[in-house]
């Protein structure tokens, strides 16, 4: 980090230049300190009585504990075990997200787009991996990184 302009720069150790750009043999994720710039992400959402709309195309007024909908999530979990296309199928079925049209896919999304439990826990999976259940505002979530 450059203390008079308040700015990060990079180093190169071998010839010992510095330079204000990230050097573009750099791929896109060391370039920018980690996060890639955007991911994509599938997900299987199930809303309870405690979601910041407890309401879906699927039922109109969800009174569902979050107990309740947790289980009835481990039970998808256990019959997706671990297939995208699976998941694809009980996302279209059962999201109470409106991406369920879309067999649960979101597209693609970057830092500070999504709730930030649901993009923390996108950013941790190597794509092609299926979340643990996470836990956001909206309900209980499986989630699918694709990209
Ligand atoms: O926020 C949405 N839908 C909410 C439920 C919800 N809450 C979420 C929180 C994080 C990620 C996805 C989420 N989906 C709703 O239908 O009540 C979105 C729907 C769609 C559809 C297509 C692409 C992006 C999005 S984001």
């Amino acid at each position: 980090m450059s203390n008079s302009r308040r700015m990060p720069y990079f180093y190169n150790v071998q010839s010992g230049d510095s330079v204000w750009d990230p050097p573009t043999e750099l791929t896109q994720e060391q370039g920018s300190g980690g996060r890639p710039a955007q991911v994509r992400a599938s997900h299987l959402l199930v809303k309870h009585r405690g979601s910041r709309r407890p309401s879906s195309w699927k039922e109109q007024n969800i009174t569902r504990s979050k107990e309740e909908a947790i289980e009835i999530l481990r039970g998808y979990e256990a019959e997706i075990d671990g297939s995208p296309e699976r998941f694809g199928e009980l996302a279209r079925q059962h999201s109470d997200c409106s991406s369920h049209a879309k067999d649960g896919d979101l597209g693609s999304f970057g830092p500070g787009q999504m709730q930030k439990p649901f993009e923390d826990a996108t950013y941790a999976l190597n794509v092609g991996q299926i979340s643990d259940i996470v836990d956001t505002d909206s309900g209980v979530h499986l989630i699918l990184r694709t990209a």
